[in-house]
């Protein structure tokens, strides 16, 4: 495609076509987007994060990744999706002008580009990252066990060919550490969305833990305003709660670490569907996905801004 007006929104793209999405986005609007990259993958990819912003310095900023698990298709589609989406908005719709008139927001929209690319070339349904492990011949580690929140506790596991092989140590994968090392940089996040499928959850700390966070009765209604906004539009229906009451128990995950670190509206959201096409979602399904999502993100972004 030439540009991201022909970009096709409604087919998943291999990894370059995506990083070129990336580059077309940033050179059309100089003005709000730029490319940061905050690190490698194993395997030397970049690790490309889209930053958008009006100006100042060190703003009040706004995370959001997707692709962290390589098969979970559906979400670097709609991370790409959400980008455009951010570019057209910006302007015309009042709250995202005002959002990003007064904060920044960060789209990492291929976390674990070793991964996805092997999903595309090698085995479809490939979670983990791709570093080998020593010792074993099964590779990766799930880069959602991976972070130094309940690390190597229930919920997570310590054989290297299970899919939630923590890894040797917490930060272990530079997918995650970059993203660390990132944040602990910032200083100045004030929500962080890392994006899953499948399911229908919106998810608050903990997972590691039965222990309620301190926040828990304001994420608890925030993400009931979130899930219903998302209902509006195709009547998708979400189930919402702490991570370990609502999915099951995970130690060493995203936003256990990210909530640790203070910043109090840490989600993680379970795409489309429930199980019939699983990670498996048909491509036509993208931006009803994207766009049913788009509120929900609105709606948590918008309560970040006004709190
Ligand atoms: N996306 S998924 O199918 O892998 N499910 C997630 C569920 C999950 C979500 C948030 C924190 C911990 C765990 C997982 O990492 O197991
Ligand atoms: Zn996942």
């Amino acid at each position: 495609p030439k540009n991201t007006d022909s970009f096709n929104y409604s087919r998943y793209h291999k990894l370059s076509e995506i990083y070129s999405f990336q580059d077309m986005l940033v050179a059309e609007n100089p003005n709000l987007v730029s490319k940061i990259v905050i690190g490698q993958s194993y395997e030397a990819r970049p690790l490309s994060v889209l930053k958008f912003s009006t100006g100042g310095t060190n703003r009040r900023a706004i995370w959001i990744d997707t692709g962290i698990h390589a098969r979970e298709w559906i979400t670097q589609a709609s991370g790409i999706w959400f980008a455009k989406k951010i570019v057209k908005d910006y302007g015309s719709d009042p709250a995202l002008t005002d959002i990003l008139n007064n904060m920044d927001i960060f789209l990492e929209t291929v976390t674990n580009p070793d991964g996805y690319d092997y999903t595309q070339n090698s085995n479809r349904m490939w979670r983990k990252t791709r570093k080998p492990n020593p010792g074993s011949s099964c590779v990766g580690v799930d880069p959602n066990r991976n972070w130094d929140s309940g690390f190597g506790e229930p919920g997570a596991s310590s054989n290297p060919c299970s899919e939630t092989y923590r890894g040797p140590s917490a930060h272990s994968e530079s997918e995650v550490k970059a993203i660390v090392d990132f944040v602990v940089a910032h200083k100045n996040i004030k929500a962080f969305v890392t994006i899953h499928s499948y399911s229908q959850m919106l998810l608050y700390p903990f997972g590691y833990t039965s222990a309620p966070s301190k926040d828990e009765a304001e994420l608890h209604s925030l993400a009931q305003k979130a899930i219903t906004d998302l209902a509006s539009l195709y009547g998708t229906r979400y189930t919402y709660g702490s991570i370990i009451d609502t999915i099951y128990q995970a130690s060493g995950n995203t936003v256990d670490w990210t909530y640790e670190q203070g910043i109090k509206y840490s989600y993680t959201f379970e795409l489309r569907d429930t199980g019939f096409h699983g990670f498996l979602l048909p491509a036509k399904q993208i931006v009803p996905t994207a766009e049913e999502t788009w509120l929900a993100l609105m709606a948590i972004m918008s309560h970040t801004f006004k709190n």
